[in-house]
């Protein structure tokens, strides 16, 4: 059976990748693409563009709706795509802790599955597993993220679930010196737990991660890089297969990779 794909945010730098992704795998039809703007009916000859979810879902019903947006977006996308039976599938980042308990609350209710992945690259995926499987050895941890500098959000949704994922194993503890302060406010980063995520936002970066953990007289290393968003679009495919086998939220593409 083919899967009905719909897009959301075909002309951003994830979205555009995306579209060919999909159009290039006789598994997939891309039925309709939903962007903020409409400048034109179709993307290419005769995708529709959509700039209301609830019309695209009504006109052109897709199996699964793949959103790679803003976060002030993606929230509502995704509540709707689950009202109407649509699984999604989530690249977009920067959902607060309150949606995702919504969208869990909703995905009960509806039956409907739904994959919400920080990162689609199994790199990065790897590296966010190699760093809670270390962090049982090495508890101390600090996690630089580096971007380029168009990303709206801050920490980034993969260091903020690589933080996530470390806490499953490690009890929440106050790194550093006891008594430290910041001289200059946000010197040390954001602090999830006790565990301190720095974020570089610079021209020429695609996306970075570094899992530092210190022990006495040693620091382990973990660092994941994409250098072009090719990286992301097999775990993009994967999660469009899987999602139509399953009911429930899946958050972070572990639970299906790993
Ligand atoms: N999960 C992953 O592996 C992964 C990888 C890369 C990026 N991302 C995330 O994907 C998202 C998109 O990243 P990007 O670099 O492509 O951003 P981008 O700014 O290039 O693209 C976003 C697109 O969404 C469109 N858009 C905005 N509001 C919309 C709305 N209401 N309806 C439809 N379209 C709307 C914009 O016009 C834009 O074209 C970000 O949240 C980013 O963090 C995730
Ligand atoms: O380019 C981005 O923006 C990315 N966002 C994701 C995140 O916030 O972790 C994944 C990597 C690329």
């Amino acid at each position: 059976m083919v899967i009905k794909v719909a897009i959301a945010g075909p002309r951003g730098r994830m979205g555009r990748e995306a579209v060919t992704t999909i159009i290039n795998n006789t598994e997939f039809l891309l039925v309709a693409v939903l962007d903020s703007k409409k400048e034109e009916a179709f993307l290419g000859d005769h995708i529709p563009i959509f700039t209301s979810l609830n019309d695209l879902i009504y006109e052109t019903e897709p199996d699964v709706l793949v959103d790679l947006t803003v976060p002030s977006a993606v929230y509502e996308h995704t509540m709707i795509a689950l009202d109407n039976g649509v699984r999604p599938v989530i690249g977009t980042t920067g959902f607060t802790d309150l949606q995702l308990e919504d969208i869990r609350n909703k995905v009960a209710e509806k039956n409907v599955g739904c994959i919400i992945a920080p990162n689609f690259s199994v790199g990065a995926v790897l590296m966010m597993k190699f760093a809670q499987m270390a962090a049982k050895y090495l508890p101390q941890i600090e996690i630089i993220e580096m971007h380029h500098d168009q990303k709206v959000d801050a920490p980034s949704g993969t260091a903020i679930k690589t933080a996530q994922m470390i806490n499953e194993v490690r009890s929440p503890a106050k790194q550093g010196h006891p008594s430290e302060e910041e001289t200059i406010a946000g010197a040390r980063g954001a602090d999830i737990s006790g565990m301190h995520i720095h974020s570089v936002r610079l021209p020429g970066l695609v996306a970075h991660q570094q899992v530092l953990l210190g022990g006495e007289g040693q620091l382990l290393t973990l660092r994941h890089d994409s250098f072009n968003r090719g990286s992301f679009m097999s775990g993009i495919e994967l999660s469009v297969k899987e999602i139509m086998k399953r009911d429930t939220l899946i958050y972070g593409l572990e639970d299906i990779i790993l």
